[in-house]
């Protein structure tokens, strides 16, 4: 089962700050998405809302064809991880919480569950409060997984951990989505390194949305080119540029615009190399602003 979510003019207004404006966006069930946003474009406020932590005062959200807000069925079925840790209550031990999930979950896995806890070693009869923090982000994730809900929401919960344990778990993720397909939402500042399991990419600024593309066709958007300085240089001249490396006499710039046929026959022509931009760079780019 996954679940699709329509979003229609959405708006969310703090004191002195629309974090999300006007927002309209579909997305089909039974994809992986990564979420990418700077510090304060309004992702989780997006996610907690999708996740009905709060009421929607302005717009639509509808997952599955209905509002979630005060939906027990839905709440069941949607599961929002957020890297504030919801999961550490004073007083609470790893065990309490993981009945809880397992008593609220319909698609609970007990034993997927104890081998991500083998897997990332988190401590089962420890308070919560006591857990250092890369446990914790990995109790969030196991439970997020184990839950198997058709619309899994990840929010930075992954950030605490180390690298061996945070790619573990994109392994393990990328494992069980084939398995148990549903529909994935991963908000992240660590783009590269997530940007595999990505299908499609969502990019928010300041509340709005700035793209929302597949992975593969975002990244065809510009070209990291390649190849002996000169022939590059000429190459690039007049494009936009978004970043250079030199190494020698060899050097690789980043240039943002598609690079049509009659183009690349060119690059070709002069031994130079095309290849799709990472994806951090075009993110970089579009959401730059005045910021910048
Ligand atoms: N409870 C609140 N009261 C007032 N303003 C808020 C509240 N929660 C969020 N904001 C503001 O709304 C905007 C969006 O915040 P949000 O937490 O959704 O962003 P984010 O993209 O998740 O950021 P980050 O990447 O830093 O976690 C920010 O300007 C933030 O300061």
């Amino acid at each position: 089962m996954t679940f699709g979510i329509e979003i229609q003019d959405l708006t969310v207004r703090y004191p002195g700050v629309t974090a999300i404006d006007s927002l309209t966006l579909k997305l089909e069930g039974g994809k992986i998405y990564g979420l990418l946003g700077r510090n304060g474009s309004g992702k989780t406020t997006l996610l907690s809302l999708i996740a009905a932590f709060r009421r929607v005062t302005e717009g639509t959200i509808l997952v599955d064809g209905e509002a979630p807000f005060e939906n027990e069925r839905l709440t069941q079925q949607i599961c929002l991880i957020r890297e504030s840790g919801d999961l550490v209550v004073e007083g609470e031990y790893v065990k309490g919480i993981l009945h809880r999930a397992r008593m609220l979950r319909p698609g609970w896995d007990e034993e997927f569950a104890q081998r991500l806890l083998d897997l990332f070693e988190v401590p089962v009869n420890r308070g919560v409060t006591k857990l250092s923090r890369g446990q914790r982000s990995a109790l969030g994730i196991t439970v997020g997984l184990a839950s198997r809900a058709p619309l899994t929401m990840l929010d930075e919960s992954y950030l605490g951990m180390d690298a061996p344990s945070r790619y573990a778990f994109y392994d393990v993720l990328l494992e069980d989505y084939i398995a148990h397909p549903r529909t994935i939402i991963l908000s992240t500042h660590l783009i590269e390194e997530v940007a595999r399991l990505f299908e499609q990419v969502v990019i928010i600024d300041n509340g709005r949305l700035v793209a929302h593309e597949d992975t593969e066709s975002l990244r065809m958007r510009g070209a990291a080119v390649v190849g002996p300085a000169a022939a590059v240089d000429d190459f690039t001249t007049g494009m936009t540029v978004l970043g250079e490396q030199r190494l020698g006499g060899t050097k690789s710039v980043t240039v943002y615009g598609e690079i049509g046929r009659d183009a690349r026959a060119v690059a070709a022509d002069w031994g130079l190399e095309l290849s799709p931009v990472a994806l951090q760079d075009l993110f970089v780019h579009l959401t730059k602003g005045d910021r910048a």
